[in-house]
C-alpha cells in the first residue's frame, strides 16, 4: 500500500514530464520547408502535439497548405522522425519540479509508468538522455500496442497498469488524448497547465489540474 490515495500513476511525457516543444517544433518545420511550406512558429507547433508525430505532421500540413498525397506523406514523416531522432534532447528538458515529483513518489511506494503517444523508441532515447527511465516501472509509447491503440484507446494505460501489478491508478497527461485515455480506463485524471493543451484548459475535463509541479503532490492527494 502507497503513502498515497493511488498505487500506480500512469504519466503522459510529451508536455507533461517534459517540455519538448523546442526540439519537436524544428522536426516539423524541417519537414515542412522539405516541401516548400511555410515554417509554423514554436507557438503554433505546441498545439499540434499530443497525438504522436504523424498527427503532428498531419495538422501541420492542414494548417499550411492542405495534405498531400500517401507516398509523399510517407517519405516525409520518415524526414520528420530522422531529424527529431537525431535532435530529440537538444532542447528538451524536465519540467522544474517534475523529477522530485517522481522521486516522492516512488519514496511514497507507487509505482510509475509512462503512456506517450511519441514512438517507444525515441521516448526511451529521450528518457535514458535525461536520465529519467530509472524511474519507470513500464513505458508505453503510442507504437507499442500497435499505433489503433494509442491513446485516446485506454489500451496502453490498461497494460501499464497490469505490467505495474494492478491498483489505484492516477492518470496524468496534458490534452485531450490523455483524459480520452484515462475515461476510456476509467481512471482518473489530473493535468498540467504548463504543457501544450489542444484545448482550453476547462474544456480538457480533467478532474483536477496543476500549475507547476511542485504542487502536483497536493493536487494528486486531494483528488
Ligand atoms: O509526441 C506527441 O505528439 C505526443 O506525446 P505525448 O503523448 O507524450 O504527449
Ligand atoms: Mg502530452
Amino acid at each position: 500500500m502507497s503513502k498515497f490515495p493511488f498505487d500506480i500513476v500512469l504519466f503522459d511525457l510529451d508536455g507533461t514530464l517534459v517540455d519538448s516543444a523546442r526540439d519537436l517544433c524544428p522536426a516539423v518545420n524541417h519537414a515542412l520547408t522539405r516541401i516548400g511550406r511555410d515554417p509554423v512558429s514554436e507557438g503554433t507547433s505546441r498545439t499540434l502535439i499530443g497525438g504522436g508525430t504523424d498527427m503532428m505532421l498531419t495538422r501541420a500540413l492542414e494548417a499550411t497548405g492542405g495534405m498531400i498525397g500517401d507516398d509523399e506523406y510517407c517519405e516525409l514523416s520518415q524526414t520528420l522522425l530522422d531529424f527529431y531522432w537525431d535532435n530529440l534532447a537538444v532542447h528538451t528538458v524536465p519540467y522544474p519540479g517534475c523529477e522530485d515529483a517522481l522521486a516522492q513518489l516512488r519514496e511514497g511506494g507507487v509505482s510509475l509508468a509512462l503512456c506517450t503517444n511519441k514512438s517507444e523508441k525515441p521516448a526511451r532515447e529521450l528518457l535514458d538522455a535525461l536520465a529519467m527511465t530509472a524511474h519507470f516501472d513500464a513505458i508505453y509509447g503510442g507504437d507499442t500496442l500497435g499505433r489503433e491503440n494509442a491513446k485516446p484507446a485506454p489500451d496502453m494505460l490498461h497494460a501499464a497498469i497490469a505490467d505495474c501489478g494492478g491498483g489505484r491508478a492516477l492518470m496524468v497527461g496534458d490534452t485531450t488524448y490523455d483524459v480520452r485515455a484515462a475515461r476510456a480506463a476509467s481512471v482518473p485524471v489530473l493535468t498540467f497547465t504548463g504543457g501544450y493543451a489542444d484545448v482550453a484548459h476547462g474544456d480538457l475535463g480533467s478532474d483536477a489540474h496543476f500549475a507547476a509541479w511542485h504542487g502536483f503532490v497536493d493536487a494528486a492527494r486531494a483528488l
